[in-house]
């Protein structure tokens, strides 16, 4: 069997995007206008296939992107989406292929990290890959939170006001109030234009699965834009005429702790709405403490979110800041041979210097654990319990584990 791996042309992509839809397990194939309208935001240098003969049977896309580290830093990343293989042509190999040419490329281009959002958690690791954020979503009874129905979402102590705006005025506030939240997050990844123009219905209709939500501005005392929630409603009422609606937050995100605060509030003390829905939210985000009574949110989903795997490991550590002043030398397992070395962290709250080294090693470690652990969100003596470092000098797991946690959990707010 002839299967060719190549980068598609514009005359492939309709079947490249077929293939895709395959993949996820959509039978009809993509309209004209969807198609046109991909095409258009689309780098098909960075848009591979398999082919059997006429018919794509393996799909893969990367694109550029930002992703925010500890301390504010942002560093060049390959965003890897679209991944898929028929059915019929699973378990051969096909996905290994794909991610030794995307990675060997953005490699070469520079990039100083990879990142994805796993379908499945077993699929990426071998790759190098780990989870380097986890996201939590809660459903909160709102009848049983202890929040006051009588009491207004905002008060005079809060200083700030909270307006339902259209989604020009989003397109128009929301990229410089999400800088500001990137700034202060590591795992958030940038927005481009194109996100706010679809996540505010530009070019979508309802056949795209598109309907108007609704959009709160909070605009703090100095009448600066703080933050930004966008939340749909159903329509439900209970047999004894009583409103049983849910909010579903689509977004919610602030440049400051007051205006989260003031936004949750807010969602949480609607007239009629008796549950609300998170959405995807970093593991220890404010909104269960918020609440007089914490047990009203319930988990409903805890799982692994981005996934991050090292492409250069001096750049990657270099960009970062650390809680203490250490010195750790990281001897890091690769085998795609990619980023496999020996290297000396000179790790401090301003920043850090990192090198190639032949000092001996304080710990050893797949690229794998090294991307769950760069962004902050795991603990090394768990890992270590789990066998997955190996510390090689009493004490070294302690002393990374000082350094790399962060005090606020890492978010990526986004899929892609
Ligand atoms: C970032 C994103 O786009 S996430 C979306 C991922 N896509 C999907 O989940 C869609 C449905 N699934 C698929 O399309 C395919 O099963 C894929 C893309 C996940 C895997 O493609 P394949 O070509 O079958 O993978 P490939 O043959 O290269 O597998 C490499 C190894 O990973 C393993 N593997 C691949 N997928 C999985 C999985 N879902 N679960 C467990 N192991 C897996 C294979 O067994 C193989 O292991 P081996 O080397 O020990 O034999």
């Amino acid at each position: 069997m002839n299967l060719e791996l190549r980068t598609v042309t514009e005359s492939g992509y309709p079947e490249w995007l077929r293939a895709v839809g395959t993949g996820f397990l959509r039978a009809s194939a993509p309209a004209e206008d969807e198609i046109k309208g991909r095409l258009a935001h689309t780098d098909l240098s960075r848009v591979r296939g398999v082919f059997d003969g006429g018919r794509c049977v393996a799909t893969f896309r990367s694109f550029d992107q930002e992703l925010t580290v500890v301390g504010g830093a942002r560093v060049r990343a390959d965003a890897i989406s679209a991944v898929t293989v028929s059915p019929t042509h699973r378990r051969r190999g096909l996905l290994g292929r794909m991610m030794a040419a995307d990675l060997a490329a953005a490699k070469e281009r520079g990039d100083v990290v990879a990142t994805l959002i796993a379908a499945e958690y077993p699929i990426y690791g071998r790759f190098g890959f780990g989870p380097a954020t986890w996201t939590t979503e809660w459903e909160i009874d709102v009848p049983r939170s202890g929040l006051d129905p009588r009491r207004p979402a905002l008060t005079a102590e809060d200083g700030g006001r909270i307006d339902l705006v259209e989604g020009m005025e989003v397109r128009m506030f929301g990229p410089g109030l999400h800088d500001r939240l990137a700034a202060r997050t590591p795992g958030v990844i940038s927005r481009d234009r194109r996100w706010w123009e679809v996540n505010t219905g530009v070019g979508v209709t309802a056949a795209d699965g598109w309907s108007d939500p609704f959009y709160a501005l909070y605009r703090s005392a100095d009448g600066e834009v703080d933050g930004l929630a966008v939340y749909r409603a159903d329509d439900n009422w209970g047999d004894a005429k009583q409103p049983l609606n849910k909010a579903t937050v689509k977004t919610l995100i602030a440049a400051t702790p007051a205006a989260e605060r003031a936004l949750w509030r807010f969602v949480c003390s609607i007239d009629w709405i008796t549950t609300v829905r998170s959405g995807h939210r970093a593991p220890d985000d404010l909104l269960p403490l918020l609440l007089p009574d914490p047990r009203a949110a319930r988990v409903v989903t805890q799982a692994d979110w981005l996934w991050v795997r090292l492409l250069d490991v001096v750049r990657a550590l270099e960009a970062r800041t650390y809680a203490a002043e250490a010195t750790l030398v990281l001897d890091v397992r690769d085998e795609t041979g990619l980023t496999a070395g020996r290297f000396r962290l000179d790790a401090s709250p301003a920043g850090a210097s990192c090198v190639p080294t032949r000092e001996s090693a304080d710990l050893t470690l797949d690229v794998r654990e090294l991307g769950t652990l760069y962004l902050g969100d795991e603990s090394v003596i768990r890992l270590m319990d789990l066998g997955r470092v190996e510390e090689n000098r009493a004490g070294a797991a302690a002393t990374a584990d000082a350094v790399f946690r962060t005090g606020r959990r890492a978010w990526c707010p986004d899929v892609f």
